[in-house]
């Protein structure tokens, strides 16, 4: 495996970095973003992903989330990875809609075709990316968290869901929480999974609860003002799943925030030091 720094910069003492690979998950070259904790050139430091939403690449995060001095002091490795496979021959939505297809892979292995060569995601953050890094880097992979915003909520949560053992924390911005029941995520599912609603049910967080409970607890912040909320986010579908299989959630509802990384930012300390309680122990 080889990788290209295409970016670095100093920051908080530590080092923020984008890099490029040929990913065997997605069959393209892939961007994702990196920052490296200073602490790093002392000891293995833990790995935080952070999972973005649609119409977002590795850049969203880096530069409107404001998380490097919180990381840099905790400790911390925060990954940043793209939102689907880019490039020449990977198909788009057919329209060019910004809800499907390239910058927005929903954390699926696709199944479907034309999708299925590509769309891997889920493979690409589980197993292919960890095992990139801990070849590079200093990281102790066996203290990984993971959250994410909207559809990267929805990843985080489904990916924390279904590997219990790899993530030891998990928590959500805006997550997209039951994608079997909302628009986006309809339409995403049955186009790289199919229309047999079985095969959705483990990428749907809602659905896993219910049927499989969850021994870990939960974190997510929802912005009242998000216009999103009612139609495509469903938190409430969430809270009364955890309720019925007794898993600890925390939601917090934010008052007067919209589905912005402006509520992001407002409320990245408050969950990089929740990581941390899990991750540095
Ligand atoms: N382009 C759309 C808005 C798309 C949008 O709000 N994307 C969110 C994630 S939504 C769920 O996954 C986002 O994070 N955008 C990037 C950013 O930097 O804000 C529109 O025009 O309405």
């Amino acid at each position: 495996m080889t990788i290209e720094i295409l970016e670095e910069a100093r920051v908080f003492e530590g080092r923020q970095l984008r890099i490029k690979h040929v990913s065997a998950s997605c069959h393209c070259d892939m961007v994702f973003s990196v920052f490296l904790p200073p602490q790093i050139e002392q000891q293995a430091v833990p790995v935080l992903w952070w999972l973005s939403g649609l119409t977002c690449n590795d850049q969203n995060f880096v530069t409107k989330a404001g998380a490097q001095r919180v990381a840099a002091e905790l400790g911390i490795a925060v990954i940043a990875p793209d939102t689907s496979p880019r490039g020449e021959g990977v198909p788009d939505d057919s329209e060019g809609a910004w809800d499907f297809g390239l910058g927005a892979g929903f954390y699926v292995n696709a199944t479907q075709a034309p999708f299925d060569q590509y769309y891997r995601m889920y493979e690409y953050i589980q197993q292919e990316l960890p095992a990139l890094v801990q070849n590079e880097f200093n990281l102790d992979l066996s203290r990984q968290g993971i959250f994410g915003h909207s559809m990267g909520g929805h990843g985080a949560l489904t990916l924390a869901l279904n590997n219990p053992q790899q993530y030891r924390s998990v928590s959500a911005f805006a997550p997209i929480c039951a994608p079997s029941q909302c628009a986006w995520g309809q339409k995403a599912l049955a186009a790289y999974l199919g229309d047999d609603r079985a095969a959705w049910q483990a990428h749907d967080a809602v659905a896993l609860i219910e049927s499989r409970g969850f021994d870990k607890p939960i974190l997510v912040d929802q912005g009242l003002a998000d216009s999103f909320l009612e139609n495509q986010l469903k938190p409430e579908l969430l809270h009364a799943a955890c309720a019925k299989q007794s898993v600890s959630l925390t939601l917090n509802h934010r008052a007067g925030y919209d589905h912005s990384y402006y509520f992001i930012s407002t409320f990245m300390e408050e969950h990089l030091r929740y990581h941390s309680a899990f991750l540095n122990r």
